[in-house]
């Protein structure tokens, strides 16, 4: 069993864990309260939940520490309906927020709280038979999501230096972001990214709120529906450590084949089908069009311009039935009509 433990720190790295661990729960048939659904019997197949979910007997405790230095997000999770699944230690409070000042995040607040992030740490660690690695979850506008982060991600390269690191990061957008630092906490908290993480996901809130407004029809859409569309993502990304089926790939394998060279680390995501409940029973998703949505700008989860650039690499991850020989004629398509280019290596 290959363990991957989740860190979600700050407002926006909480609520999409929160998001998360409400889909991976129905995902494995886990209930609120952590235990399985009566008429659930586990096979070896469904082992694999252990990715995620610690076994403790009576019941199943995700891997997992949300940090947070202001109470109020935290406190909606420790009220809330899925209170019983998490362990109290796992959930990190301070005393007051960082202000959106990544310098009180990485050092006025940030290294009182480390000490006790760490040894949370060790301790689901000392859980995981063969840990596989990190997913951290956070913002780069915000100062606990980027000041603490970056202090985090120097220890975890001490102490945990050949376990992989994913990072699913909030990149600030220029016309929604209304804290005046977010830009400067960013490139503080790119550079420490660039030199620790091993892949980087980005996404921004303008494009996942145009998705949730044009392509799902959600007219007054708040950050639950962006987070779970985030979600979806993120359980599709780790589908192949949790589950049995198919090629069973690695975050080591995925990143040999999307990270062209050790720096360039910031893939682009996408994701299709989007639609919305009453056009999804008059779809047909073939593979064909799966593929050529991907490509689609209106289903880049970041506001940017493929075409006026060449792709470096690109992993596509099938969920469900896809057949080799129709992914391949669909991408030869796509490079022969010019849809989609590479740099020449
Ligand atoms: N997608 C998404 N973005 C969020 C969420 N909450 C906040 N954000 C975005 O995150 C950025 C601000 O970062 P936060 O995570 O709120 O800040 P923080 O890391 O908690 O830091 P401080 O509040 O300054 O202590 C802004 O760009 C928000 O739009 C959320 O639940 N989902």
């Amino acid at each position: 069993m290959k363990e991957i433990i989740c860190l979600h720190v700050g407002q926006a790295g909480c609520q999409i864990g929160h998001a998360c661990w409400e889909l991976f729960c129905l995902e494995h048939s886990i209930q609120p309260d952590g235990s399985l659904l009566s008429n659930t019997c586990l096979n070896e197949y469904d082992q694999s939940l252990l990715t995620f979910f610690e076994d403790i007997g009576h019941k199943y405790t995700p891997r997992m520490l949300y940090i947070d230095f202001e109470t109020t997000v935290l406190d909606e999770v420790r009220s809330g309906s899925y209170r019983q699944l998490f362990h109290p230690d796992r959930i990190i409070t301070g005393k007051e927020d960082a202000a959106s000042n990544y310098a009180r995040g990485y050092f006025t607040l940030g290294q009182k709280l480390i000490d006790h992030v760490l040894e949370q740490i060790r301790r689901i660690t000392n859980q995981c038979h063969s840990l596989q690695g990190f997913l951290i979850f956070h913002s780069f506008g915000g100062s606990t999501g980027s000041g603490f982060t970056s202090l985090l991600m120097e220890h975890l390269n001490i102490n945990y230096s050949k376990k992989t690191c994913f990072e699913f990061v909030i990149f600030p957008s220029p016309k929604l972001s209304t804290i005046i630092t977010e830009p400067y906490n960013t490139v503080l908290n790119t550079h420490i990214s660039l030199e620790y993480a091993d892949c980087v996901f980005i996404v921004d809130n303008e494009a996942l709120w145009d998705i949730c407004t044009y392509s799902l029809n959600i007219q007054k859409g708040n950050f639950v529906h962006i987070n779970r569309l985030l979600a979806q993502v993120i359980s599709n990304i780790t589908a192949n450590s949790r589950f049995k089926e198919g090629n069973i790939i690695s975050l080591n394998e995925f990143l040999t084949n999307l990270v062209p060279f050790p720096r360039i680390h910031f893939p682009l995501v996408s994701y299709a089908p989007i639609q919305s409940i009453d056009k999804a029973y008059h779809e047909q998703n073939t593979t064909q069009s799966l593929t050529q949505e991907l490509f689609h700008r209106n289903n880049q989860m970041i506001k940017v311009e493929p075409s006026n650039g060449k792709y470096m690499s690109v992993a596509i991850i099938y969920r469900g039935l896809a057949v080799p020989i129709n992914v391949n004629r669909t991408i030869n398509k796509l490079k022969n009509e010019r849809k989609i280019s590479f740099v020449d290596w």
